[in-house]
């Protein structure tokens, strides 16, 4: 079958957060040119959403309305309250879309915001995201989170733990596979044919030659000498406050951070509407957009889904890419 007359798998994500709203935006606004599907309850689209119920990814293809793999969740939603009945319908909506992406029904998986702390209080969600329960669920023991949009590439080396595990968790071979996975990715999925890394240093100043901290002598510089020793173009460590203004970014196509807020804070803050979340090393294509669940503005219409739709773009370009011949 054709890849581009697959839909992509959209899972619903947390009903009472934005995830209804800006997909239904979102199918409004490229469902012509991208076909798509949702996995979730129309209770829970906003009202007034002109749907369809579908039996098949192939019958979202020629949906002349917002295309619905119907899942009864039992349950109206309360924007900005989620509700604990809700959260294993919410974690099955994901396995499922990733079920359809598996067999080939579905080109890509784009998932809606989850609420972390309501799938596990209200179904002791042993993932703390997506990421790691796509690799639970795609048997990879090593996967990557990638921020992307125009203006950066980041990527943290650990990612949803606390900052006082990190110095722990940060290991060599975690930093290996994360630089590995990251290289690999830039070539096949973002076309770049030497892919050029900028490292973080843990520390203030990148350790400040071991007086801010050893992390970096100790660990992360003999590592990236590793890699480097394979052919990899890769600088750092550096010092990560100085690594995100326009003419450092122009040096590097992805930066490695060491852990979640050092990759995020800058991409969020120069592109948080053109953010997208892509995890890196799942046999398949999976995006999302790069906010949460949005709380306090879910159900007031307000939502933007600029980030969803650059989420779903980039799941058909990548998934396109993979599958195309090779030149
Ligand atoms: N991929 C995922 O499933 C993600 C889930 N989350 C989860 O979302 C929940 C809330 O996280 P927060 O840190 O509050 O971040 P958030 O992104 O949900 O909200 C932060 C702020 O940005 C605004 N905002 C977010 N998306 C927006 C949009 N599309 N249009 C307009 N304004 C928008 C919100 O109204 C809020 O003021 C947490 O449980 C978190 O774990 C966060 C990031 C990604
Ligand atoms: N802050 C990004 C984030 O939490 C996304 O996590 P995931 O659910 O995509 O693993």
């Amino acid at each position: 079958m054709n890849t581009t007359r697959r839909p992509i798998a959209i899972s619903c994500g947390e009903p009472a957060g934005i995830g209804p709203e800006i997909a239904v935006t979102a199918w409004n606004a490229v469902g012509k040119d991208i076909p798509m599907v949702w996995i979730g309850d129309p209770a829970h689209l906003p009202d007034g959403t002109k749907w369809q119920a579908v039996t098949s990814a192939r019958d979202a293809i020629t949906a002349t309305a917002f295309p619905v793999l119907q899942r009864d969740f039992g349950a109206t939603s309360v924007a900005g309250q989620p509700d604990p009945s809700h959260a294993q319908a919410v974690i099955d909506s994901i396995a499922d879309a990733v079920a359809l992406v598996q067999s080939g029904d579905c080109t890509a998986l784009c998932t809606a915001p989850i609420h972390k702390q309501a799938l596990i209080d209200g179904a002791d969600f042993a993932y703390p995201g997506h990421t790691e329960y796509l690799a639970a669920l795609a048997g990879r023991t090593s996967v990557v989170m990638m921020l992307a949009s125009e203006l950066l590439r980041v990527v943290p080396a650990t990612i949803h733990i606390p900052l006082a595990q990190v110095p722990e968790k940060l290991t060599a071979a975690t930093l290996t596979d994360t630089i590995l996975i990251t290289h690999s990715a830039l070539i096949r999925d973002f076309g770049i044919a030497k892919p050029r890394l900028s490292v973080a240093g843990l520390n203030p100043h990148a350790g400040e030659g071991g007086k801010m901290g050893h992390e970096e002598i100790e660990m992360i510089t003999p590592t990236l000498d590793a890699l480097r020793a394979e052919g990899l173009s890769i600088t750092g460590p550096l010092s990560a406050d100085t690594m995100f203004h326009p003419a450092a970014r122009a040096t590097y196509d992805a930066a490695i951070c060491m852990y979640h807020d050092q990759a995020l804070i800058p991409i969020k803050t120069l592109d948080f509407s053109g953010g997208v979340n892509i995890t890196l090393g799942l046999p398949f294509v999976r995006t999302s957009p790069d906010h949460g669940t949005a709380f306090d503005i879910a159900g007031t219409g307000t939502a933007d889904a600029t980030s969803m739709i650059a989420a779903i773009r980039m799941a058909a370009d990548m998934a396109r890419a993979r599958t195309a011949p090779a030149a």
